[in-house]
């Protein structure tokens, strides 16, 4: 039998006091699993004195999470305090720096710093592993790099932040407004500390960072993402795009195109009845397109204790194992700069306008869309009350340029009783 794998856990909020929880229940199983005992050496947090529903008297105490990363009886330093910077980035630093590995569940630390941590780590001979830094529970880091190591990777695309679905799937449900369910969704303490990190769209643009690095070997480029969040997402777009047969879902989409990568995440229109279409609630999906093996769907907890606890466990358990490699499956000093993609792979578009009632209003729009090179594909006009039209058109795929075009004329039309509304149709 191997020597045990001993663990310096800092942070032991929702997350840590999980991992505390299945290294106390589960010691038998880790054990035969990994052929090793793994133990907690020492904890950090905030405050000693809080009770977090474990006992933590077996382990050493240190306030300070870099003397926990640094010393004499930890292996491996697992950081769950999150923050892109400050003691998480400190006290990773100074652990890989003292000769241990590095598990982590912090995707914004990643997405921001990862690149520099990866290229430290791998000086250093030692491994980060951060599977509960994606999608929570779904192991999606292990699936891209280890289970389709053998595809160029197409495509990557999910829903990654599950307070978004949660929020876009209860309008949906209840036909209340976003402000109304974004009030909601905080009470019950759905949504980070900071609800921007969500609504806004910027953790799950994290998540996308790291795993567009993976797939495509490229640095993690975060700001190369184009980001949008779930902010002007209206009860009237979710009624009427559910009547087109689509569901309003914030997407997350990677891809390399001809000219260059294509990070997006934004609101976008998937078909009501794709996996992306069924996804309800709080759970994470996330697609990946690989040339030889096609398309694969993960679906599962992106968040919460125990799903997220789970993924750090499989982390340890391979570091337990002697399972290494690097930071983002190959060396990060071969990983490429991307050039961020300037405009979008065509696409559908659904387009929600009121028009003023009047002969010929619907024709001078169908020209401004004609003449930007727009072409409609299905259209519906509703019966109304007052002087205004509602009229909902998806297009053919179209370039996001030429649909800017025509939207920026057509207020020059003067039949748009308000301003027109423009989602991205992701088919499949
Ligand atoms: N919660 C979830 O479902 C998921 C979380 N994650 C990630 O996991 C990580 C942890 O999240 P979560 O458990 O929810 O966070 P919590 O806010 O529940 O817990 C954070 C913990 O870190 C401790 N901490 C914060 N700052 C310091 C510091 N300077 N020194 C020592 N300890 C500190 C806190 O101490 P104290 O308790 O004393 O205040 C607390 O125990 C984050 O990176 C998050 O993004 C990833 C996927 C899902
Ligand atoms: N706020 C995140 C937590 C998990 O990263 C979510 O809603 O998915």
């Amino acid at each position: 039998m191997s020597d045990p794998l001993r663990l310096g856990i800092a942070g032991l909020g929702t997350v840590g006091v999980g991992v505390v929880r299945i290294i106390r229940q589960q010691a038998a199983l880790l054990e035969a699993r990994t052929g090793r005992k793994i133990i907690i050496s020492a904890v950090s947090a905030r405050s000693k004195g809080r009770d977090r529903g474990v006992s933590l008297s077996d382990y050493g105490w240190e306030d300070d999470p870099i003397a926990l990363a640094t010393r004499d009886d930890v292996d491996v330093f697992v950081e769950l305090m999150g923050g892109e910077d400050g003691p998480a980035k400190a006290a990773t630093e100074a652990a890989l720096k003292a000769g241990k590995d590095v598990v982590t569940a912090n995707k914004a630390m990643l997405a921001i710093n990862g690149q520099a941590l990866a290229e430290l780590a791998e000086a250093e001979g030692r491994v980060i592993r951060y599977e509960a830094a994606v999608a929570g529970g779904i192991p999606v880091i292990k699936a891209l790099m280890e289970g389709l190591a053998g595809n160029e990777i197409t495509r990557v695309m999910g829903v990654m932040n599950g307070s978004c679905n949660y929020i876009l799937t209860r309008m949906e449900n209840s036909g209340k407004t976003y402000q109304e369910i974004f009030a909601e969704a905080d009470g019950l303490g759905y949504l980070e500390a900071d609800p921007q990190l969500d609504v806004g769209g910027i953790d799950a643009a994290h998540k996308l960072a790291i795993l567009s690095a993976i797939a495509f070997g490229s640095k993690v480029d975060f700001d190369g993402i184009q980001l949008e969040g779930i902010e002007r997402v209206s009860i009237e777009d979710i009624r009427a795009a559910a009547d087109m047969g689509y569901k309003i879902k914030l997407l997350g989409v990677a891809q390399k195109t001809g000219r260059g990568l294509e990070q997006r995440m934004q609101p976008c229109l998937v078909p009501d009845t794709s996996p992306l279409g069924q996804l309800d609630g709080g759970t994470n999906m996330v697609v990946l397109e690989g040339d030889a093996v096609g398309q694969i769907v993960l679906r599962g907890a992106g968040a919460g204790e125990g799903p997220t606890a789970s993924a750090v466990m499989a982390d340890i358990c391979d570091i337990a194992r002697g399972v290494r490699g690097p930071v983002f499956g190959q060396p990060a000093t071969s990983l490429a700069t991307s050039k961020a993609a300037q405009s979008q792979l065509p696409a559908p578009y659904y387009l929600r306008m009121a028009l003023v009632d009047k002969p010929g209003a619907l024709a001078k729009i169908a020209t401004v869309l004609g003449e930007a090179g727009v072409s409609i594909y299905r259209m519906r006009q509703y019966e109304h009350e007052d002087s205004s039209a509602p009229v909902l058109i998806v297009t053919h795929k179209t370039t996001h340029a030429a649909l800017q075009d025509a939207l920026s004329n057509m207020d020059s039309t003067c039949v748009m009783a308000g301003a027109p509304v423009a989602l991205r149709i992701e088919e499949g």
